[in-house]
């Protein structure tokens, strides 16, 4: 059993409540115990798993958040410099989920959060699992 922490940026509560259930559902179902913590956006999400990683509690993490476009450039920051500061971590050997949804309309995040259509968090959380695995078979 491996310990996972789930970074979950509440920007938009309801649908993460969806996305979450993925997650969880998923870990449980392979054997791993989570936690999770709460930032508020997307952009915080990198910087709270390495002070997380920090404390070597961790085996893994998963990323959870909705990005939906606004009006500005700023959902193209939101949404790229989340991802690559999850890539950043993941090139750092941590075994990292990406679920922060990068979508145009409320419409798109929830059919991509049900765990019952897309289920974004479900795929996530097995890909955590997936590099917290391969990592143990490399060591
Ligand atoms: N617009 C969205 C944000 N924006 C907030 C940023 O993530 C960040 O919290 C702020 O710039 C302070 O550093 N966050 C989301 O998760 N989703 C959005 O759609
Ligand atoms: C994705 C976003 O950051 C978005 O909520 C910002 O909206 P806007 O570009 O209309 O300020």
């Amino acid at each position: 059993m491996a310990r996972f922490l789930i970074v979950e940026a509440r920007y938009y509560e309801k649908l993460n409540d969806k996305l979450m259930s993925g997650v969880r559902a998923a870990l449980e179902a392979a054997g791993h115990s989570h936690e999770s913590v709460t930032v508020p956006g997307a952009l915080e999400i990198p910087g709270a798993i390495a002070l997380a990683d920090e404390t070597e509690r961790y085996d893994g993490y998963v990323a959870v958040g909705i990005v939906i476009r606004g009006e500005t450039y700023h959902f193209e920051i939101v949404a790229g410099e989340s991802a690559r500061g999850i890539m950043a971590l993941t090139m750092d050997g941590l075994a990292v989920g990406n679920a922060i949804l990068t979508v145009e309309n409320e419409e798109q995040a929830e059919v991509r959060a049900d765990p019952k259509q897309k289920d974004k968090g479900g795929e996530a959380a097995k890909a955590a699992i997936a590099l917290y695995d391969l990592r143990q078979r490399l060591a």
